[in-house]
Formats: structure tokens, sequence, C-alpha cells
């Protein structure tokens, strides 16, 4: 199938550097916004002021608040946070056009469920030809066309393909995968384990701890891609590794950041109240202790930054307790 006409689903930085993918590489490249005034104010100035200031948008990028308006296309790319997945997947049902692809471009896990973005697609969206795009990839560098490699997964190959060619262009370059469960859940998990790396730097503990914290969240990781159906190799490729050490190294992360400040001695609560971006890890870490629990997988180090962020536990009496975790072999 030749794609030609790709829309974005949210005009957060994602969606907006998500809309300048698909326009230098030709695509008819339309913006969903929620808010009609927003995608009046975007499209008079053409620039998204609140999210990617600085960045101008071309012309060749339609903004709309019309949603079956901006169903109309080949791929549908969905770029809002997470937990509104659902939401959008009902909205859009009667409206869905035949054999769309639905590119999942969020990290997360639903909170209330445990479910992957996938699980949620296919049962609130089943005519969805789903696949998902991850992997180190921060808006801000994507928007100025930085040299940028992604992963899109999908179970249907050619889809694949056809994404791949109609995505890429110049500096942004997309890699093919098989592997959606093991792309969703590398993705949504290394958002947690940024928070910790984030929260060991604010604390002063050190670039040893953050790095023992990569290596010991990619084990964690791995058991949950495993428990999910996905494959180990996929956490060596860009939405495993590549994204888990962008995110845990660069304050750029929000997620990293907000762990930072954590680590700093302030409250969640005072830091999200003065942030209007998201940062996933918050929501995922309890959904990814609900996964993990009823996979029966073992992931201490979410478990620690969900008691954190959500239970009120000290950061110093968990790294306490996760280093005096019994001593066990790497590889068990
Ligand atoms: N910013 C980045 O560098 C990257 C972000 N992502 C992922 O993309 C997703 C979106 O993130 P960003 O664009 O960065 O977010 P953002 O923080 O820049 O923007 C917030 C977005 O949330 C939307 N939103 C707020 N309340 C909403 C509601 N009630 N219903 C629906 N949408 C609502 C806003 O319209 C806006 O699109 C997240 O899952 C994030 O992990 C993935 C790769 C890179
Ligand atoms: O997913 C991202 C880069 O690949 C963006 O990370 P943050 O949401 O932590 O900023």
């Amino acid at each position: 199938m030749s794609i030609e006409r790709v829309s974005i689903i949210g005009a957060g930085a994602w969606g907006t550097a998500l809309a300048l993918i698909a326009a230098r590489a030709g695509r008819q490249t339309t913006l969903f916004v929620r808010r009609a005034e927003l995608a009046t104010d975007i499209s008079a100035q053409r620039q998204n002021a609140d999210y990617l200031p600085g960045i101008a948008l071309p012309e060749a990028i339609t903004l709309t608040s019309d949603l079956p308006h901006a169903l109309q296309a080949e791929a549908i790319l969905y770029a809002q946070p997470a937990q509104h997945l659902r939401g959008f997947c009902r909205a859009a049902r009667p409206h869905w056009p035949g054999h769309a692809a639905l590119v999942l471009c969020a990290k997360g896990i639903e909170q209330q469920s445990g479910l992957l973005l996938h699980e949620i697609a296919a049962s609130e969206l089943p005519s969805a030809r789903v696949t998902a795009l991850s992997g180190p990839s921060f808006a801000i560098d994507v928007a100025r066309s930085l040299p940028t490699a992604v992963a899109i997964a999908g179970t249907d190959g050619a889809l694949v393909d056809d994404l791949m060619l109609a995505l890429s262009h110049g500096a942004f370059r997309p890699y093919g995968s098989d592997d959606l469960a093991g792309v969703e859940v590398a993705g949504a998990v290394k958002n947690v384990l940024a928070i910790a790396c984030g929260m060991v730097m604010g604390a002063g503990l050190g670039d040893n701890a953050r790095a023992a914290l990569i290596t010991r969240g990619l084990a964690e990781v791995s058991r949950l891609v495993l428990a999910k159906g996905g494959r180990s190799e996929t956490l060596m490729g860009l939405a495993g590794l590549g994204d888990l050490v962008l995110t845990c190294s660069s304050p750029k992360s929000r997620n990293m950041s907000l762990g930072q400040e954590l680590g700093q001695g302030r409250t969640l609560a005072e830091i999200l109240s003065q942030r209007h971006s998201v940062a996933e890890g918050v929501t995922t870490a309890s959904a990814v202790v609900t996964l993990a629990r009823s996979l029966g997988v073992e992931m201490p180090i979410a478990e620690a930054v969900n008691r954190i962020l959500h239970q009120g536990s000290r950061l110093d009496a968990e790294v306490g307790a996760l280093l005096s975790r019994p001593l066990r072999r790497e590889s068990e």
C-alpha cells in the first residue's frame, strides 16, 4: 500500500516533530490538535509555541481539530499521552478508514489495566492495522533535523516496509522490526528507569550508580519483554538500549529531569504543578508493577520507583534496600 496521507494525533512536542518528519518526507500531512483555538493559533503563527517554540512549521502541514477529517489518511500516528489512547480509539472507531495503519508513537502502559498500547488498540479499534514507532528520539532534535534512528514494529512486514518508506527522509532513518511487544515494553519501561537515574543523579549518588541502574534496569526490562512474548534482541536495538541510554543520560528527558528534581528533595506534587509536559514514567511506574506482578516477573527497580512516586517511600531507604538484596549471579 502506498502511504501518501499521514495524520498525527496530538500536537505536543512529539506529535509536532512527527508532523515535521512526515512533511519533510513529502507526505500530505495533517496534525490533529484537540482545541480548535490552538489549531488556529498554530496555523497562523506557523509554530507550536507551547511545545516546540522557535521551530517553523511549513505550510505543507495542515492543522485541524476535526477528528473525522484527521482520520482521512493511510497512516495515523498516535502521539498523545499513553493514558488517553483508549479514549482516542473510542472516539475514532466510528470514523476509522478501512485499512489505515495506526502507528503508536506514545510510550507507556495503561495504568488501570496494565495493558500495552497495541493490546488496547486491538480491543477498541479492531479494524486498525497496528504498529509502533519507538527509539531514541528527542522531539527537539528531530525537529532540528539532527540525525535520528528509530524502530517501526509490526507483525505485518509489508506494512512496516511501507511506513519506513513513507517516513524516512534525510536525517530521519527508521529500521523495521516484527517485535511489537518487545518494542513497546522497552519504550514504556525506559521512562521509569530514567526517573530512577534522574533520582540518583539529583541526590548526588554518582555515575557508577547510574550505570548500574541502566544495566540492571535492562536486565529487568528483558524479563518483562520475554514474559510478554517479545525477543531479547530487541533490547539490544534502538527501542531498547538506544532509548534507555538516551533517556537515562540526558536532562533533556522530562522523565530524567523529573527524577533529578525528586532526588534534590522536591515532591512529585510540586514538580507536576509546575510542568505542562508529560513524563510518562510517572503513570507507567504503577502500571508496570501491576503488569510484572501479574506475570510473576521480578522488577525491583520499577517497584522502588513506584514506591517513591506513589507510596511516600524515601530514596535513601529504597537505595539501601536495593543494595542489600541477596547476592546473585549477573545472568540469573
Ligand atoms: N517529546 C519527545 O521527545 C517524545 C515523546 N514521546 C511520547 O509521545 C507521547 C506524547 O508526548 P509529548 O508530545 O512529548 O507530550 P507533551 O508534553 O509535549 O504534550 C502533551 C500532549 O498531551 C496532550 N494532552 C493533554 N491532555 C490530554 C487529554 N486529556 N487527552 C488527550 N491528549 C491530551 C496535549 O494535547 C499534548 O499533545 C508520550 O507518550 C511520550 O512518551 C515519544 C518520543 C519522543
Ligand atoms: O522518549 C523520549 C526520547 O526517545 C523522550 O523522553 P522524555 O519523555 O523523558 O523526554
